[in-house]
């Protein structure tokens, strides 16, 4: 099941260097990870903003909902979901 998510990060301003540093050197190993298995299928930066636009490829809300907890970031983003389904005028057999 795809879901688009967008993701808005909002990191204290008064959060240490080193802290903010090893977090999102975290965040990007584990992105890393989950775009190579697969589920995390498309990940665009939005122009201008800290924060993006993604894709993922999950079973269900709740397997979305425990990919995102496991985020480093998370604690620092503002999340907004939304279920895919396949469009009947696509011509990407592949979409589900
Ligand atoms: O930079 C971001 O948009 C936040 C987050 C998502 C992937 C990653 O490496 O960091």
């Amino acid at each position: 099941m795809l879901f688009h998510v967008r993701m808005t990060v909002k990191l204290p301003t008064d959060m240490p260097a080193e802290q903010a540093a090893r977090l999102k050197a975290d965040e990007r190993e584990l992105a890393q990870r989950l775009q190579r298995e697969g589920t995390w299928r498309h990940l665009w930066r939005i122009a201008g903003l800290y924060a993006n636009v993604s894709v993922f490829d999950v079973p269900d809300a709740q397997a979305l909902h425990d990919t995102l907890m496991q985020l480093p970031l998370y604690p620092y983003m503002e999340i907004e979901v939304m279920a895919l389904c396949r469009h009947p005028s696509s011509v990407h057999a592949d979409d589900r």
